[in-house]
């Protein structure tokens, strides 16, 4: 018998123990096959051999009925006395190469992988072996998984490129669900080789559901717009999603999407929450304000979380680094309800401390844009070009900005702007130069967090405009509706454009009176101005 084709997409990790009260596995298991789950791996952690080869058995019966192929947890021999697909094994199990010998060529073999290394030495045995599930991801009430350190989507991605390559399939595992799957798609599409996930794995998303048929279909759209999505855009060489059909795209074009944008944000006015630094925090509303939007800085994990569904979007500027935990989950729920995230990793570079929790911070969500002066992005970059002198960049920056903003905006799948005397914006395809600005931006403090915070706003205002202009339609595709990239030119271009009128009034003596001339200016700004001013280049 040749070798099946599995297909990994939605991959079901039974447990028993999950079914809600009253629910039978049987009925459960079928409902789930019926909503479109691909691959079922039977797990029983508590019941004795005969009772796993009983459970087995009827699950292949079941199973067998929808062409889809059943592998059994641990037990080889279980699988061989019901005859499924295959196995699937962790680290401490038997070897994969004793495992081979025994199960035979045709059957499928899995192997549970933590980290790199053991990427690395599943690769040393890929002859033997079929696909790896990768976790745990997230925190998990799993017990096979519980307790294991937690990669994040980008410790996803890393292991995704051990692998590429090397024939090996690839399941994500622990803490997936609904709302978080978007953001571990696209989050883990892996830096260097732009390899994806082959399939998700769940547990109690469909097992502890009353309405299991309805959780599996959920999730597979997702998984399979997301591959939809990925086909057509390994045609421009990239996989991930923030890149847009931007040919034949000229400068005129970004100057009426900023118009439009600025529209749009006067008449919505969304609520943009700010997670920012004590030292600009009331600067940053102040702007927020001026621009038409409406600010409000919530920061306690709770009241984060419940403002969550009411917000355009999110900003998080971690400059006095406080208030941790209601980064962590203000960003996460940023991803849960699908609102642009704008990270502001302010002077990451200058510490280990501020360098651990950005990498804590971006294990726990995906980052819609990421926002940095040249240190900073440097150093989310890992690049030792340019460093940093407090908040502050030292030096005069990068030789080639524009392929450092475009090969992180890849390698982050976020939008990536650096700020400076020039700004560069990249989406990883495109990369926007823009050169406006006064010199007194380097005399205020917080002009690059009060410069995110507009940012935040005209994402909040692009997507707004998205989802108005398609019946609400939410592309699952895109972990956010909306152009990323114009809404951070549009966030950029009028804070510096606003800063040049500013800087040329009479009554402007220095920095003082720039700071309170800048507001009135973003609140006096229009379009035509913006139009007539703008120094904006596609490179
Ligand atoms: N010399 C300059 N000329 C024109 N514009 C500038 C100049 N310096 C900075 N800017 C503009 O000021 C904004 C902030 O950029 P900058 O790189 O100074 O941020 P930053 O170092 O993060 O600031 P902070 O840490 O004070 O928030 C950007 O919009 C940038 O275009
Ligand atoms: C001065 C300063 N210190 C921490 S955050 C901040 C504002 C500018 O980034």
């Amino acid at each position: 018998m040749p070798k099946i084709d599995i297909d990994y997409s939605v991959y079901l990790v039974t447990g028993r123990e999950f079914l809600p009260a009253g629910k039978d596995y049987y009925e459960s298991l079928e409902e789930s096959l019926q909503g479109g789950v691909t691959v079922v791996q039977v797990r029983e952690k508590n019941a004795d051999t005969g009772e796993f080869i009983q459970v087995a058995r009827r699950t292949k019966e079941i199973c067998d009925q929808y062409n889809v192929p059943v592998l059994i947890n641990d037990r080889i021999d279980v699988h061989l006395a019901v005859g499924t697909a295959g196995i699937h094994i962790g680290q401490t199990d038997c070897p994969i190469s004793l495992a081979r010998t025994l199960i035979g060529e045709d059957a499928i073999i899995g192997l549970s992988v933590r980290n790199t290394d053991e990427a690395n030495r599943a690769i040393e045995s890929k002859e033997s072996l079929d696909y790896i599930g990768i976790g745990a991801v997230w925190e998990t009430g799993s017990k096979d998984i519980k307790g294991r350190k937690t990669l994040g989507p980008d410790g996803v991605g890393e292991i995704l490129d051990v692998i590429q390559g090397h024939g090996i399939k690839s399941v994500a595992i622990g803490g997936i669900h609904l709302p978080n799957l978007p953001q571990l798609l696209h989050g883990s599409v892996s830096p260097l080789n732009s390899n994806t996930l082959d399939g998700v794995a769940v547990i109690s998303d469909i097992v502890a559901s009353l309405h299991p048929r309805e959780a599996a279909t959920d999730l597979r759209e997702i998984v399979d717009s997301f591959k939809r999505a990925k086909r057509v855009l390994k045609g421009q060489q990239s996989v991930f999603s923030i890149l847009q059909g931007r040919d034949g795209l000229n400068e005129d074009q970004l100057i009426k999407g900023v118009e439009g944008l600025m529209e749009v944000l006067q008449q919505e006015t969304p609520l943009v929450n700010q997670l920012t630094n004590k030292v600009v925090m009331n600067d940053s509303a102040n702007v927020t304000l001026a621009v038409g939007a409406s600010p409000i800085m919530s920061t306690h994990p709770r009241d984060v979380h419940d403002l969550s569904p009411a917000i355009g979007a999110c900003l998080i500027n971690f400059g006095t680094v406080d208030d941790k935990e209601g980064m962590k989950v203000a960003g996460r729920q940023a991803n849960v309800n699908r609102k642009p995230l704008v990270f502001d990793p302010v002077a990451v570079g200058a510490t280990s401390y501020r360098r651990e929790t950005a990498a804590e911070l971006l294990a726990h969500w995906q980052p819609t844009i990421i926002k940095g002066n040249a240190a900073e992005i440097g150093a989310m970059a890992e690049s030792t070009e340019v460093m940093s002198r407090g908040v502050d960049a030292a030096g005069s920056g990068f030789k080639d900005p524009g392929s450092v903003v475009k090969a992180l905006a890849r390698k982050r799948a976020a939008i990536i702007v650096l700020t400076g005397p020039t700004d560069y914006i990249s989406d990883g395809s495109l990369v926007i130069k823009v050169s406006n600005g006064s010199h007194y931006l380097e005399k205020i403090t917080g002009s690059g967090c009060q410069a995110g915070s507009l940012i935040a706003c005209y994402a909040a205002a692009s997507r707004i405009k998205y989802l108005n202009e398609n019946d609400s339609f939410e592309d699952d595709s895109q972990l956010v509706q909306g152009d990323m990239l114009l809404a951070s030119l549009a966030g950029i271009l009028i804070y510096t454009v606003a800063s040049e009128v500013a800087a040329e009034r009479q009554d402007v003596k220095g920095p003082g009176t720039f700071r309170s001339a800048l507001i009135d200016e973003l609140y006096n700004l229009t379009p035509e101005v913006v139009r007539k001013r703008a120094k904006v280049e596609i490179l």
